[in-house]
């Protein structure tokens, strides 16, 4: 896959192009059925989507919630086997971009064809719809993928995964839900407990509920199995900041500064604040066990 980053309106290409256009945070089952029509005989298969997110800077969030990172989202759509993805910087002089302007854009990228989603909007204020695309390319309209008479969004599947019903996350993205992130210093509280967690940076992540997970986690390249609190530590050490630490099951690598793979895999129970460290301790011991049972499974 050829990754075109920059700005939208200097982007090069010669090739014909069949082309989907769109955020596709998630990469769910509903974008995935428009990238698997992007194969044509005459043409190069292309997405174009923006970075940062359009709401993050539109509607000033700087606190905008993903279900993929960047990385992620580049790495899955490879995945898929697109020949060209275009990252377009989003900024208020790209949101600026009036919908004839973004045809012209479209044009001078060779595209000939665009895959689309029935409700697809663009271009400034999004006053283009696809009808004023239609006399400039074929457009192939792909009706709305629904899962139990819900259309598959990314709205939706945010709400999923912040209610808990990870389960349904997962069949509508077509994947187990994971996150990445950075391991940080924690208080290193852990380790005097005999039970060492990387605490992680994953602010910028939709997080389901608060407690105890059985996770899949993925570190320099190896699948390890642990158990991951997503809390405030509230026995010994509250935190004010909500924390995400891990456990990893027969690791002890100092990896401060790694990136790593969350896979949420089942929820076990909620964060509680048990009345001695001794109890907490208990309670995490059979965490373990619960953990290495499920990964047998
Ligand atoms: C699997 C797991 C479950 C946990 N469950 C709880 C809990 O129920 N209540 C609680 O107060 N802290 C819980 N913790 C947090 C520990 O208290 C925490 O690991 C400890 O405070 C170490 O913090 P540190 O990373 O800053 O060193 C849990 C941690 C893990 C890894
Ligand atoms: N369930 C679906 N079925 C078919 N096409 C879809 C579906 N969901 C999104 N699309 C299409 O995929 C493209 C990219 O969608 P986009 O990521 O912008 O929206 P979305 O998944 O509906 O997310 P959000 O809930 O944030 O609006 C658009 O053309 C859109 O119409």
């Amino acid at each position: 896959m050829i990754l075109h980053k920059g700005r939208f309106e200097s982007f090069v290409n010669r090739k014909p192009l069949t082309m989907t256009i769109g955020n596709f945070d998630g990469l769910h089952i509903g974008h995935r059925a428009l990238i698997n029509k992007l194969k044509y005989e005459d043409s190069d298969s292309a997405v174009l989507t923006f970075y940062p997110h359009p709401m993050k800077v539109l509607r000033e969030m700087s606190q905008h919630q993903v279900v993929t990172s960047i990385e992620q989202k580049i790495e899955l759509i490879e995945q898929c086997g697109v020949n060209h993805l275009f990252l377009a910087d989003f900024d208020r002089k790209t949101a600026s971009i009036t919908k004839e302007e973004f045809i012209g854009i479209l044009k001078s990228l060779n595209v000939i064809r665009l895959v689309l989603g029935v409700d697809f909007r663009f271009g400034q204020h999004a006053k283009g719809h696809i009808q004023d695309l239609m006399d400039e390319f074929e457009v192939v309209i792909v009706n709305d993928i629904k899962h139990l008479e819900t259309r598959v969004s990314t709205t939706y599947i945010k709400d999923l995964i912040y209610s808990g019903e990870l389960d349904k996350a997962e069949r509508l993205l077509g994947r187990t839900y994971s996150i990445r992130g950075e391991v940080i210093h924690g208080d290193k509280v852990g380790r005097t407990l005999g039970m060492p967690t990387a605490n992680l940076d994953v602010d910028s992540y939709v997080l389901p509920p608060n407690g105890v997970y059985f996770v899949g986690v993925i570190v320099k390249g190896q699948t390890y199995t642990g158990a991951l609190n997503i809390g405030y530590n509230p026995t010994i050490n509250y935190s004010v900041k909500k924390r995400v630490e891990v456990y990893i099951l027969d690791f002890d690598q100092t990896i401060y500064g790694e990136t790593v793979e969350i896979f949420f895999k089942k929820y076990l129970r909620a964060e509680k604040q048990y009345k001695s460290k001794d109890e907490l301790m208990t309670q995490l011991r059979k965490d373990i066990e619960d953990v290495k049972i499920l990964s047998s499974i």
